[in-house]
């Protein structure tokens, strides 16, 4: 725990009442949060990451990039590591006074109990096989009434002290949304010299167990090994192809293990080969399907609510080049008084629904076994 965690819990705090567009996030192992605001309301949306070259901020993209929601940029104006932040922090906000006088619009959001998603499984995998499509996730949203805006900071900060391993991370885009996750999966990061992506997928509960000792069945391995060759044929139609490749290996993610391969890519390429990268792996087999204009398709038809930014990617991207960006899961989107958390699983033509269901209320429980501690 930071020892300034009551100053910094004050000025996450007058962010969000203050309406301003800021992030705070806790990358993985380095157990420190950053902090950036934008001091005005002149949001940046784009189109291609490529457009945010040199830039130092955050970015924050949807599932769905042909939906109506858009890809926005945050500058970061202000910049602090928390350990920074004092009294006087507030101060410098204050000096930047962009209240709003209209009321946020909180969207549809439409939870799917257990019987809805049940017959929702049951008709993915019908025509999962019938068009003889390989994956789809499908997911769904589990409302918590009676914590809302008031529990978003408490909430991050919970995150960012119980899960060291995770992308931990707040952040709120007045008019948009305010999300909290803490996100097992890297979309690409570039750092230090170091570039990697991961193929992430097939969930289990880790139920006390020693997790190099786990054991996979040939479902989830297919399941993983489908994300695995999505992103090496990306790769490939990148002409990268001297990367080095670990695993599969079982990863902890809480209280559930997924099955993880990651790939270090060689050094050298720039911030506009790697915004190509990203917007050909965005979104992975991991969170939409195989093969993917197909299963988005499914997905559409299926969900009855709008996953908005849930399953799309975020990150802190800075002017060097370095980008850290991560997929949107294990996330809430915080309202009012309530938070909507979403969560979802890969269906294959060899799911059982019952125990899809049960996948979500274990990927549920990461966060909830968190923030209701
Ligand atoms: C879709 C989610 O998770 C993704 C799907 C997984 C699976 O199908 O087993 C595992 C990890 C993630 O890549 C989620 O957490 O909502």
């Amino acid at each position: 725990m930071v020892e300034n965690r009551n100053e910094l819990s004050s000025f996450l705090c007058c962010c969000l009442q203050n309406n301003f567009p800021f992030f705070a996030y806790q990358l993985p192992k380095s157990g420190m949060i950053q902090i950036g605001v934008q001091t005005d309301l002149d949001l940046k949306d784009y189109h291609s990451l490529s457009e945010l070259d040199e830039q130092n901020g955050f970015v924050f993209s949807p599932f769905d990039i042909e939906s109506c929601h858009k890809s926005w940029f945050i500058r970061s104006d202000i910049n602090l590591a928390a350990t920074e932040i004092d009294s006087g922090s507030i101060q410098l906000l204050r000096s930047a006074d962009i209240k709003m006088d209209e009321a946020y619009p909180l969207g549809r959001i439409f939870e799917s109990p257990h019987e809805l998603y049940f017959d929702q499984v049951t008709k993915m995998i019908n025509d999962l096989k019938q068009f003889k499509l390989e994956k789809a996730i499908l997911s769904r949203i589990q409302m918590l009434d009676g914590m809302g805006m008031n529990c978003a900071v408490d909430s991050f900060l919970k995150l960012s002290e119980s899960y060291d391993s995770a992308f931990v991370f707040l952040v709120s885009i007045p008019k948009v949304g305010t999300w909290i996750g803490a996100s097992p999966e890297t979309l690409l990061s570039s750092k230090n010299n170091a570039i990697e992506t991961v193929a992430l997928a097939g969930t289990q509960k880790l139920a006390g167990r020693i997790v190099d000792q786990i054991k996979w069945e040939q479902k989830e391995v297919y399941e993983q090994a489908l994300v695995s060759s999505y992103v090496e044929k990306v790769l490939e139609n990148h002409n990268v192809s001297d990367y080095h490749r670990t695993g599969p290996v079982t990863a902890q993610a809480g209280n559930v293990v997924h099955l993880k391969t990651t790939y270090m890519l060689p050094n050298g390429m720039n911030f506009h080969q790697l915004s190509n990268l990203v917007q050909d792996l965005h979104p992975t087999p991991a969170v939409c399907g195989l093969p993917k204009s197909k299963a988005m398709d499914l997905i559409r038809e299926i969900e009855r609510h709008d996953r908005e930014y849930y399953a799309g990617y975020l990150g802190p991207i800075e002017s060097n080049g370095s980008i850290s960006l991560f997929v949107n899961l294990r996330s809430m989107k915080v309202l009012e008084n309530q938070m909507a958390l979403f969560v979802g699983g890969g269906i294959t033509a060899d799911s059982i629904p019952e125990k899809e269901w049960e996948e979500t209320c274990l990927k549920a429980q990461t966060l909830l076994n968190v923030i209701r501690s």
